[in-house]
């Protein structure tokens, strides 16, 4: 699959910044997502809203757009790899100013803005599966001059002893193309609506998560609860038959129950729909 070739021509790195932003903004507002931020309202959060979610995803393209810039046509190294380090790093501060303080996107500008970097590395024009090669080969260099912070995640990663970020980036994000995009194109191909074939994509993501936001708050019950709850989604036909929904309602009951949120598979949705957004042409506008 090939980006448009007049993408390249009218800005590649601003293109794909705003591609980046467009897709925070779509998953924030697809509704109803268990446990998360959503045009219904701030889930399981108490210091989150669409509001914040849309301004930390507007702070953010310049971040993205610098990424890409600095990417362009570059071999994965890890100057480059250093570079992205501190752009990543430059963008949580953004995030930082523009939301008071609150963690509105950390995980998303990990996963987006490796896609993205490995999007501009070869000037826009790879399959779905050499950007995610392309960004793991990003991932697996050392950084360092990365600050040594044992964060929430790492905590819950060492813990429960399962992958977190790092990793799924590292394994060239196996959630987004084993799991949701075949979910993605399968829902469309089946006639279900974007907003449900969105949603199947979630689930298809949360069946099988090691989601370190949700390990954090509620523990391997957390953890079990979305995985089983996902599954029963889509195996009552997803989100566009109503079995599905009823299902998709209950897991939102449960999620909500023990103050989970999947944030992690939130922001591989993001992901899912930038790889989907920037390797379908009729999307590239
Ligand atoms: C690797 C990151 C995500 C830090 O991860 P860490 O495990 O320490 O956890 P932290 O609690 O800070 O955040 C993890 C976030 O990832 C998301 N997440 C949780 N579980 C998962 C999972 N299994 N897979 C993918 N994402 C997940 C969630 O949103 C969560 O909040 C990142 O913040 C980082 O190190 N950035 C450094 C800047 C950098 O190198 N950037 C380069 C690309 S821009
Ligand atoms: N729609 C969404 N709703 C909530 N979180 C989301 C959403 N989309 C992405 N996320 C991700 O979830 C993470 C926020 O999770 P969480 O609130 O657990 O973080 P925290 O501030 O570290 O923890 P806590 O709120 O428990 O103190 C962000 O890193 C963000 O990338």
């Amino acid at each position: 699959m090939k980006l448009l070739p007049r993408i390249e021509a009218e800005g590649g790195a601003e293109w794909l910044a705003r591609a980046a932003t467009q897709c925070l903004i779509d998953e924030a507002r697809l509704s109803p997502k268990p446990g998360l931020v959503d045009s219904r309202g701030s889930g399981a959060h108490h210091d989150l809203t669409l509001d914040l979610m849309e301004r930390s995803a507007h702070s953010l393209t310049p971040t993205f757009q610098a990424l890409a810039q600095q990417s362009w046509l570059r071999p994965a190294d890890v100057a480059l790899r250093q570079t992205i380090g501190r752009l990543g790093r430059d963008g949580e501060q953004q995030m930082m100013a523009a939301t008071n303080g609150v963690n509105t996107h950390r995980g998303a500008i990990w996963a987006l803005g490796l896609l993205v970097s490995a999007v501009a590395m070869s000037g826009g024009s790879d399959s779905a599966e050499t950007i995610t090669a392309t960004a793991a080969r990003l991932a697996q260099l050392p950084d360092d001059a990365a600050p040594k912070v044992f964060s929430k995640g790492l905590r819950a990663t060492h813990r429960y002893r399962v992958p977190g970020a790092r990793e799924e980036a590292q394994q060239a994000f196996p959630h987004i193309m084993k799991l949701a995009l075949p979910q993605l194109q399968q829902s469309r191909q089946h006639g279900s609506d974007e907003t449900e074939a969105r949603l199947d994509a979630l689930m298809a993501i949360m069946t099988s998560l090691s989601d370190t936001c949700v390990l954090s708050r509620a523990g391997m019950e957390g953890l079990e609860t979305m995985r089983h709850g996902a599954s029963a989604v889509l195996q009552a036909g997803g989100v566009a038959h109503p079995n599905g929904q009823r299902a998709l309602a209950e897991l939102d009951r449960k999620m909500l129950a023990l103050n989970a949120s999947p944030g992690g598979a939130a922001d591989l949705l993001a992901a899912t729909l930038f790889l989907d957004r920037v390797t379908t042409p009729y999307l590239a506008n």
